[in-house]
């Protein structure tokens, strides 16, 4: 349902909010944008916008905007983007447990529509959680190819593991490594690699106050580090003809157009892209890199003051000369007979379709590898393409995520209640049935699985996720 958050977000005010501001933070702005600095400090006086993406894997444009009880509008540079208003609270609606939609600020969705990858292609997601472009990318590739989506941090990983889960998606490895590990793996990879760098957060101030607090110019300054350490790793790891993409939240010249230029000047065969610009996106500043370069205006920066969205830069990068190809090799299968054969009796009773893929087993849990999944022994793997579910005592038990990767037309015994809080909150049902693996679905998107057994659903809902 449209409605007109825009307006209305844009006319609330937040407060004094420049107060708060680092007072070198200001004064650095000020230098930088001289007569539009006023300006870009009013953005700060205004309420933040909120956005979600529908999850195209799931449901199409058409029938979410009929199905959303939300006031949404278009975000104009993401065509499965809306704003909503703060009171629809779409987190706390049990489409989001289906997986019908991710929320994520409306600039950061830009990042992912620059890189554009195609189906069956091969991209990598270098700083991935929780996994906002991730989730994104996996919808645009429709679930085919490959895709690697990495966190460094083992907390952060959990995150990001949970929403691929959510959003149904099948085509992509987690891994919860380092760059220089991956780099060491992966030489000459990747057709399409992000880089969604760490960085000082000075765009987001607005929408997550703590990155104040973090805030120094000796932060700006590691984070720049960092940013060259992780953009060497992921050089390597792209093929000749790849397209890499660089992106952070933050205004700072040291870590947006002076990155650039200095991976620039250190790969002669890497060459920037230009990206299209609409909708009050604006281009990077030639005169805030130290040899003034030109060619840097081809990079993106969004500004909180020109349009509705925090602040983001975007740069797209391709490597033009040959590069070492990638000497490793692909996945096999390594499960046995015994598991196979009753995982497939499971999935006779279960679904009404076969998965063809390449199983691969971890411990007693049963995977269904990606296409094309290159070999990750050695990896830190933390998912690996859609889990299936556990081999237990003579029976399978299902995943949580193979019920939110299916299509109701998919599953044989599928039950709609009219109460879904019960189920999310891990309470056993009477149905009156006694049809075993039973999927729930509200308006027939699943939302996880339950066993019914003699007039009793027994409450399958992951107990970390239940409300
Ligand atoms: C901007 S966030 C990524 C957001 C994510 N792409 C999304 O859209 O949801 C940057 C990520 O980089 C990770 N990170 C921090 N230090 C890193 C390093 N040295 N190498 C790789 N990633 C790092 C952080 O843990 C964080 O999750």
């Amino acid at each position: 349902m449209f409605g007109q958050p825009l307006l209305r977000n844009m006319n609330k005010q937040k407060g004094d909010f420049s107060l708060k501001l680092p007072h070198t933070f200001v004064e650095k702005m000020n230098a930088l944008l001289q007569e539009e600095a006023p300006r870009f400090f009013a953005s700060y006086e205004k309420e933040k916008v909120n956005g979600l993406r529908f999850n195209p894997l799931k449901i199409e444009r058409d029938a979410f905007l009929a199905l959303a009880p939300f006031s949404l509008s278009p975000v104009p540079f993401c065509p499965t983007g809306f704003y909503y208003e703060t009171d629809d609270q779409p987190g706390k609606h049990p489409y989001h447990a289906a997986g019908l939609y991710y929320i994520q600020e409306p600039s950061a969705m830009f990042v992912a529509e620059t890189l554009q990858p195609s189906h069956g292609e091969k991209v990598l997601d270098l700083c991935a959680a929780p996994g906002g472009k991730t989730t994104q990318l996996a919808a645009m590739m429709d679930n085919t190819g490959f895709l690697l989506a990495n966190e460094i941090h083992p907390k952060r990983v959990k995150a990001l593991s949970e929403n691929i889960e959510r959003l149904g998606i099948t085509n992509t490895l987690v891994t919860n490594e380092t760059p220089e590990k991956l780099a060491e793996y992966f030489v000459g990879y990747f057709d399409k690699i992000l880089v969604d760098a760490p960085c000082s957060g000075e765009g987001m101030f607005r929408k997550d106050e703590e990155a104040i607090h973090y805030w120094s110019e000796e932060h700006v300054h590691q984070c720049a580090v960092k940013q060259r350490h992780i953009l060497d790793c992921a050089y390597r790891m792209l093929k000749e003809g790849g397209i890499l993409i660089y992106s952070t939240c933050t205004f700072s010249p040291e870590e947006n157009e002076q990155t650039m230029e200095a991976l620039l000047q250190k790969y002669e065969d890497l060459e920037l892209v230009a990206i299209e610009k609409s909708a009050g996106i604006q281009p990077g500043r030639p005169e805030w890199t130290k040899t003034t370069l030109t060619a840097i205006e081809q990079t993106a920066r969004l500004w909180p003051h020109l349009l509705l969205g925090e602040g983001h830069f975007v740069a797209k990068l391709q490597k033009v000369s040959p590069a070492p190809t990638w000497k490793g090799k692909n996945a096999t299968s390594n499960v046995t007979k015994q598991t196979l054969r009753e995982y497939r009796a499971f999935e006779q009773e279960t679904l009404t379709i076969n998965i063809e893929k390449t199983m691969y087993s971890f411990n007693q849990h049963l995977f269904a590898l990606p296409d094309d999944c290159p070999s990750f022994a050695g990896l830190k793997i933390v998912r690996a393409g859609l889990h299936l579910g556990e081999q237990k005592k003579q029976r399978f038990e299902p995943n949580h995520a193979l019920a939110l990767a299916l299509k109701k037309e998919e599953i044989v015994h599928s039950l709609e209640l009219e109460d879904y809080t019960k189920y999310l909150r891990g309470e056993t049902i009477e149905t009156g049935g006694d049809r075993g693996w039973v999927v729930v679905t509200i308006d027939g998107y699943p939302l996880g699985w339950g066993k019914e057994v003699k007039g009793t659903l027994k409450n399958f809902y992951p107990k970390g996720l239940r409300i």
